[in-house]
């Protein structure tokens, strides 16, 4: 059976015993017709008898993986058993060659997972210009090919139609490019006939999506930096070694007296009896001390060096005064009234907190904000160390109805106040890291976007420093002034890695890497790296939400927090997570389910004094308690609680897993009845 889509053919080869001898027998090539069909079909399983895999694989010049891995993670989200698929995708020659399952719904379910992206396979494999493809749009590409999902594409009537396998004359030359493979995004200047009226970015699982994050988040920079409370949040790029012994000297724990303890080998006497205060010594004494002599004591206060030959100290506690000097200013005999002092008694040795040259600290550590590090640190004489520099985000609200959020006037029409980028912020704020408040971009004209953006980047205008890392939120969506998308891949040469997650809020979630060479310093020019752009849906609590979800991890990674070390692998319960910590919690109530969208639910959960349990209760499932315009339902939440898609509720006790964005308040929350 063959289709001839414009310029792009497709053959489907049905492989079966019982079709070969009973054509009329097949469902699945009818099946596939109307989505376009290519490929071939069946065999592809276990059985003895599925041999396709190994009957085309010799015929493949170049593999595929992707496109694999694509229909086998669209099939896992039906049924387990898409594990036991073997499907194999390549190029001959100037052919994309795909094997379904012989089922119709499977073969249609895979088919479906990788049909957008086979206009352009197609064509990058006869040979196109993958950047004048790009240039051109690739969706209008696809849409001269005639191929897109179903119902929502616009009639091929609306559609000039002049792709060839070779990129046609009336294709205008690249502004920017992007990786091949990719979807792009709406052309805003092409008009309502050439609009997506679906999206062409595939719905990737929340996993898929920190995956992405994970790869394109660039290695973490190093930087030298003084130990000050500036480095709270910082993970140490280096181990770190004592630069001094703690403490340098033998030290009294304890205020009270310095003594010689009797031992087998110095045979002093008992240190019970009345002995002379040969000497005084405080805690900064300067200069050298005179060595103690047998059958006297010395008073000494916490932290002060021991006189040569003490070996022990007796509490003060432990003694009485007997005699004041003359002039009854100082005391002149003590009587200690215990014998069982033994050396080393209420002494630290030299180095026994820290010695010197030891390893304090370890790469990979985190600077907490205890305080823990920075006094080990500060204890050992360590002044400057190297960590993992911290990006500085940017965050840039967009849309044409927004006000600031302090703007004295009342609102009128569709005005609406920017909550986005207050909250987002104090966000990040209260992570530690630097931020920039990139103000509002309008969306017209749409030149604004661009322009915030670039200057972003680049450290102009209201970024005084470039940012490594931009936070945008709204224009993400479908809407004719969602401009994010096409303003990062059209304008800004950037690649949009995901536009789509599974996830409710936040579905139109977007994250894209950018190109950036930075000034050089004289003749030298600066390696070309990637800045990071998170477009975070506009609703205020998919934006708040996503933040948590997917710019955290990045920043994690960006401060190092992914690096191993050496203490870390013996000491595996250290290991640092990215993102947000995650909890098992009991559910004190009904949560209601998505069924297409895994929810991240605002929660409030409390640690049980009395079981000792984490309780999960929303902050509103009646009505619009969970809607996304609702940035009231992260008021007071500090989970988000993690309910799988699926019909009905997420039963009252259930455990499930939640995300920590906050502390956990102890309380004897159990469950509302
Ligand atoms: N046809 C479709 N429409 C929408 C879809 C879809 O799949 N198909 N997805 C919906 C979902 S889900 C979300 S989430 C939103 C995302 O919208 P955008 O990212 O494009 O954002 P905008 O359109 O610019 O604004 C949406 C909403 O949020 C308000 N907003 C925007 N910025 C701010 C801000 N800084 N502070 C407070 N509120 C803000 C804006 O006024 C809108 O009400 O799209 C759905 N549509
Ligand atoms: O995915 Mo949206 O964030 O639900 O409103
Ligand atoms: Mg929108």
């Amino acid at each position: 059976m063959q289709h001839t889509m414009d310029k792009l053919k497709a053959a489907i080869l049905i492989v079966s015993d019982t079709a070969s001898q009973d054509p009329a027998s097949d469902k699945t090539a009818n099946a596939l017709a109307p989505i376009l069909a290519a490929e071939g079909n069946g065999g592809t399983g276990f059985a003895v008898k599925d041999n396709t895999p190994e009957a085309v694989s010799p015929l493949i010049h170049r593999h595929a993986p992707g496109l694999v891995h694509g229909m086998i993670a669209a099939s896992l989200k039906v049924t387990p058993f898409a594990m036991m698929a073997r499907p194999v995708a390549g190029v001959r020659d100037k052919s994309l060659i795909i094997t379904l399952p012989g089922s119709p719904k499977g073969a249609i379910e895979n088919l479906e997972a990788v049909v957008k992206l086979l206009p352009h396979a197609c064509l990058q494999s006869a040979g196109a210009n993958s950047r004048n493809m790009h240039a051109a749009g690739v969706q209008s590409l696809e849409a001269e090919a005639g191929i897109s999902s179903g119902a929502n594409s616009a009639p091929l009537s609306h559609r000039p139609s002049h792709c060839s396998h070779h990129h046609g004359p009336g294709h205008v030359a690249p502004k920017a490019h992007t990786s091949s493979n990719r979807p792009q995004s709406n052309d805003p200047a092409a008009g309502p006939g050439r609009r997506y009226r679906s999206s062409p970015y595939p719905m990737l699982s929340v996993e898929e999506a920190l995956l992405q994050i994970s790869e394109h988040t660039p290695e973490p920079t190093v930087i030298e930096i003084p130990v000050n409370t500036a480095i709270v949040g910082s993970v140490l790029a280096e181990d770190v070694f004592a630069a001094e012994s703690v403490p340098a000297y033998k030290a009294s724990i304890v205020d009270g007296y310095a003594v010689i303890a009797p031992d087998s080998t110095n045979g002093a006497p008992s240190t019970k009896g009345v002995f002379p205060v040969a000497s005084i010594t405080h805690a900064n004494v300067g200069g050298s001390l005179k060595p103690l002599q047998p059958g006297t004591i010395a008073r000494i206060t916490t932290g002060a060096p021991l006189p040569p030959n003490a070996n022990a100290v007796v509490m003060v506690e432990d003694t009485d005064l007997v005699s004041t000097t003359p002039d009854g200013t100082e005391e002149a005999t003590i009587e200690i009234l215990t014998g069982d002092i033994k050396p080393g008694e209420n002494v630290r040795e030299p180095g026994s907190d820290v010695r010197l040259g030891s390893k304090i600290l370890s790469r990979g550590d985190i600077i907490s904000p205890v305080g823990g590090e920075v006094g080990l640190l500060a204890s050992t004489g360590i002044s400057t160390v190297k960590v993992f520099k911290k990006p500085t985000v940017g965050v840039l609200s967009t849309g044409d109805e927004l006000v600031e959020h302090d703007d004295p006037r009342t609102l009128t029409g569709g005005q609406i106040r920017d909550s986005n980028r207050p909250s987002l912020l104090s966000c990040l704020s209260s992570w530690g890291f630097p931020t920039v408040d990139l103000g509002i971009a309008r969306d017209t004209p749409a030149s604004e976007l661009e322009h915030a953006l670039r200057d972003s980047l680049r450290g102009v205008g209201r970024a005084t420093s470039s940012v490594d890392v931009i936070v945008t939120t709204g224009g993400v969506s479908m809407g004719e002034l969602d401009l994010l998308k096409p303003t990062i891949e059209r304008n800004l040469g950037g690649t949009i890695h995901f536009g789509r997650v599974s996830m409710k809020p936040g579905k139109p979630t977007t994250f894209a890497t950018v190109p950036f060479k930075e000034a050089g310093s004289g003749a030298v020019q600066q390696e070309r790296k990637s800045k990071l752009i998170f477009s975070l849906p506009g609703n205020p609590a998919s934006a708040l939400v996503t933040l948590n979800l997917f710019v955290l991890p990045s920043l994690h990674k960006l401060i190092g927090l992914g690096e191993s070390s050496q203490a870390l692998s013996t000491k595996p319960w250290l290991a640092p997570q990215l993102g947000l910590p995650r909890v098992a919690v009991v559910l004190t109530h009904h949560f209601p389910l998505d069924p297409k969208r895994t929810e991240y639910h605002r929660a409030v959960v409390t640690a049980s004094r009395s079981d000792g349990r984490l309780y999960a209760t929303s902050t509103g499932v009646e009505g619009v308690g969970q809607r996304s315009s609702r940035v009231g339902s992260l008021a007071s939440a500090n989970a988000l609680v993690v309910l799988r898609r699926g019909r009905g509720v997420g039963i009252k006790g259930e455990i499930v897993e939640a995300l920590m964005m906050g502390g956990v308040y102890g309380s004897d929350t159990r469950l509302i009845c």
